[in-house]
């Protein structure tokens, strides 16, 4: 039998342990917000402060999995920090204009401190579905639990529960799963190949050639790490990338882009940018990083496609470090046979390949989100569905734009978080109104 708690607080952090094999239908007074990313912890701060009771469901054992489990060592926020930076808590004054991604990891651990979230971890959310009669969500997941006995016993069981509850918060991110393509004979090629989420750094890749596959940040910035460890990387550009510099003239060439499009629009944001670039970098496509026909800010607000912020890459392309090749055709033992024909010989590959949304693998609804996993409607009307449903982080504008979603989503929240208890008062009170005139 179904167990069915009603109007628990956020529930999971005061569990017995022996409820988590019984309790597996669990009523949520108030959202239930899918994944612990900075998205996730933002809206759950701005519901804190306004006393709005919630739960976070998150798959993973840790706060901002992508940051801490499937990112490089290397790695700096490319973007300056007051574009970084969660609602209500700034960075600490002495954090680098680019903080690192372990400083970035340490501001989300104090976040979520200071707002006392506590996520439900290793909680994989299977399914959400609308319950038109209830007007309800039916969540379910999947929990991982330590075995009784605890570690010495080892292993993990697993059970399912189902959330109920009046609101669902999308908070899984655009980049939720890995891009792995398929390419003929990978499998025997017999060379190490990863993806680039499980790469940490080029320690023990001297003396390696590498194939990275894929010219976005990612890719750009393992074959930098790569070069800084002695090894050999090419980098393979299958169609175009735009490369800009970090900054234009010691300015952030994010926040000159910011500045411009308050008065210009998109298009003429654009043309400057690429003058820009032109003048710093040169032209750039004559080693081989052909530019696409649509500006960088276009592509990456209408296709998500990130223009690549050079921090270092190019200056070793240029010295022929990094050897830029074109798409592959296919790979053979210990080789790649790219689509010129040529065939290079290689140690290992990193596929920089890219991410994707998870949400159409689980979210059961086809109106607000599409079938790529990002909500139907542009910025800034994407984060509000119907029926209480609700998605923060899929802006394709980093972490700047899941704080303004946060902020609106909670507005609304608490707006009919109060509407319904100042209701359930009244309710409330003229039952007990009732109750008196009876004696
Ligand atoms: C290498 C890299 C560097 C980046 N650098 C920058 C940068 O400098 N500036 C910037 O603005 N943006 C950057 N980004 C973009 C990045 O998406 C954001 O920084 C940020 O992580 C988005 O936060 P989020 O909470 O929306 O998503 P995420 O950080 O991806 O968090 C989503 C969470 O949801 C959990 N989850 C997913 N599916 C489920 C499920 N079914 N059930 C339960 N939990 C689930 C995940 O485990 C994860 O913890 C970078 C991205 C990458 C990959
Ligand atoms: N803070 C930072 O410094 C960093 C930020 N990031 C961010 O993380 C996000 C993800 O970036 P990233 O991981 O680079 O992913 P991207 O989606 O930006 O890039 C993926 C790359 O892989 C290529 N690709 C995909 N499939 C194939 C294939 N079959 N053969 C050859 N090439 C292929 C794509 O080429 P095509 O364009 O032809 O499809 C593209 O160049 C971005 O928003 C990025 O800005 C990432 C790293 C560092
Ligand atoms: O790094 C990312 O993934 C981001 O989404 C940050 C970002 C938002 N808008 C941009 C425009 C140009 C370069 C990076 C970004």
């Amino acid at each position: 039998m179904h167990d069915i708690c009603l109007n628990m607080p956020p529930m999971v952090q005061t569990f017995d342990p022996e409820d988590l094999f019984t309790r597996r239908c669990i009523w949520v007074n108030g959202p239930v917000i899918v994944g612990a990313g900075p998205s996730g912890l933002a809206v759950a701060a701005c519901l804190k402060d306004q006393g709005v009771p919630f739960i976070i469901l998150e798959r993973a054992n840790c706060i901002a999995s992508l940051w801490q489990n499937r990112t490089y060592d290397r790695l700096k926020l490319h973007l300056p920090k007051q574009f970084c930076q969660l609602p209500n808590v700034p960075f600490p004054e002495d954090f680098p204009e680019y903080p690192t991604k372990f400083q970035f990891i340490s501001y989300l651990e104090s976040y979520a401190k200071h707002f006392s979230i506590a996520p439900q971890f290793n909680e994989t959310v299977q399914s959400a579905k609308y319950d038109e009669t209830f007007g309800l969500w039916r969540i379910k997941t999947i929990r991982k639990i330590k075995k009784l006995g605890g570690l010495s016993s080892g292993g993990c069981a697993e059970c399912e529960v189902e959330y109920i509850c009046r609101s669902l918060v999308v908070a899984t991110g655009e980049n939720s799963e890995k891009v792995v393509p398929e390419f003929e004979g990978l499998g025997e090629f017999g060379g190490h190949v990863m993806h680039a989420c499980d790469y940490k750094s080029g320690e023990g890749y001297g003396g390696q050639k590498v194939l990275v596959v894929g010219c976005g940040n990612s890719g750009m910035e393992v074959s930098l790490d790569l070069c800084n460890h002695n090894a050999n990387p090419s980098l393979v550009v299958r169609s175009s990338v735009h490369v800009l510099p970090r900054e234009v003239f010691g300015k952030s060439t994010f926040e000159l882009a910011v500045t411009l499009m308050k008065r210009f629009p998109l298009w003429i944001v654009d043309k400057i940018l690429l003058i820009l670039a032109r003048l710093i970098l040169g032209n750039v496509e004559k080693y081989g990083l052909k530019r696409p026909s649509v500006g960088p800010l276009e592509l990456k607000h209408t296709a998500g496609k990130t223009p690549v912020l050079d921090i270092g890459a190019l200056e070793k392309i240029r010295s022929g470090k990094i050897k830029v090749v074109p798409g592959i055709r296919r790979f053979l033992p210990g080789k790649v046979e790219l689509v010129d024909g040529q065939v290079l010989q290689i140690d290992s590959v990193v596929l920089a390949t890219g991410y994707h949304s998870n949400v159409p693998s689980w979210l059961k609804e086809d109106d607000f989100f599409t079938n790529d996993g990002t909500p139907r409607n542009p910025f800034p009307n994407g984060w509000r569905g119907k029926g209480g449903l609700y998605a923060v982080g899929f802006t394709r504008r980093g972490l700047s734009g899941a704080s303004l979603d946060a902020i609106n989503v909670a507005h609304d929240i608490v707006k009919s978080w109060k509407e319904e208890t100042k209701q359930k008062r009244k309710t409330v009170a003229a039952r007990h109104r009732r109750c008196i005139s009876h004696f």
